[in-house]
């Protein structure tokens, strides 16, 4: 991997800042190309670096479409719920409407059917010409999970469909819908921001010394934004 896809930033308001710059970037020059832009969000702390900065763009917000990398099977009134800390802490301060953000349905009678229905409104913002998503914003556990595939988890093999579905996530809530690594991969720019010691070790297991053992270590051709801590063993 060339060392100018990792970025180290010891201050979380400027990774936050730089982020959004990069964002932005790939935005433009995918804006002379086509019409709606799809990015892919994920949970966990990557919210607050989005939500801090992200207000602040000048992006052509109705030629967005957000969903989710994975999300919970939760009421989108449960604490749990990405959607729902999304729209508390950064949607509801942008100019979207419904049609921008595809989320589950969180009344689905299953979390396979759950997945189902995501997987469809998901094909709906794919054309004949452009099968792949535009930008994909993933996390990373302390155990090198991305999206809500897990280490040796069955859910990391699955390569039929763009959705797939979990109902033993070693990380709770257990049951959750997600992306497939294949879906991933394909995707045009995958960034990932992992802040935080406790993820160091796998950091540089993937960086350095190239493991596929986990499965952030799966995904091709990321763009990594680190704090100091997460960087502090390469
Ligand atoms: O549903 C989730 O839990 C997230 O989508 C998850 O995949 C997250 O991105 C990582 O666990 C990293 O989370 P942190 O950045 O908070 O460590």
């Amino acid at each position: 991997m060339s060392s100018t896809n990792i970025n180290i930033i010891d201050d979380n308001e400027i990774l936050s800042e730089k982020l959004g710059f990069q964002l932005e970037e790939i935005v433009l020059q995918l804006m002379n190309k086509k019409q709606l832009i799809t990015i892919g969000l994920s949970g966990g702390s990557l919210i607050d670096l989005l939500a801090s900065n992200l207000p602040r763009l000048q992006l052509p917000w109705a030629r967005l479409r957000f969903f989710f990398v994975d999300e919970r099977f939760v009421p989108f009134t449960s604490d749990d719920s990405t959607y729902a800390s999304y729209q508390a802490k950064l949607f509801r301060k942008l100019p979207l409407t419904e049609k921008n953000v595809i989320k589950i349905d969180p009344d689905a009678t299953s979390v396979e059917q759950c997945a189902q229905d995501y997987e469809n409104k998901l094909l709906e913002t794919l054309t004949e010409d452009d099968k792949s998503f535009d930008i994909l914003l993933l996390g990373m556990g302390p155990d090198g999970h991305t999206a809500s595939l897990f280490p040796d988890h069955p859910g990391l093999k699955v390569d039929q469909g763009i959705v797939t579905s979990i109902k033993d996530s070693p990380k709770p809530p257990p049951e959750r819908v997600t992306l497939t690594l294949t879906t991933i991969n394909q995707a045009k720019y995958k960034i990932v921001v992992a802040t935080g010691e406790s993820k160091s070790t796998i950091v540089r297991e993937v960086l350095q010394d190239k493991s596929t053992k986990y499965p952030i270590g799966q995904v091709k051709d990321l763009i990594w934004y680190l704090d100091k801590a997460a960087g502090s063993k390469l």
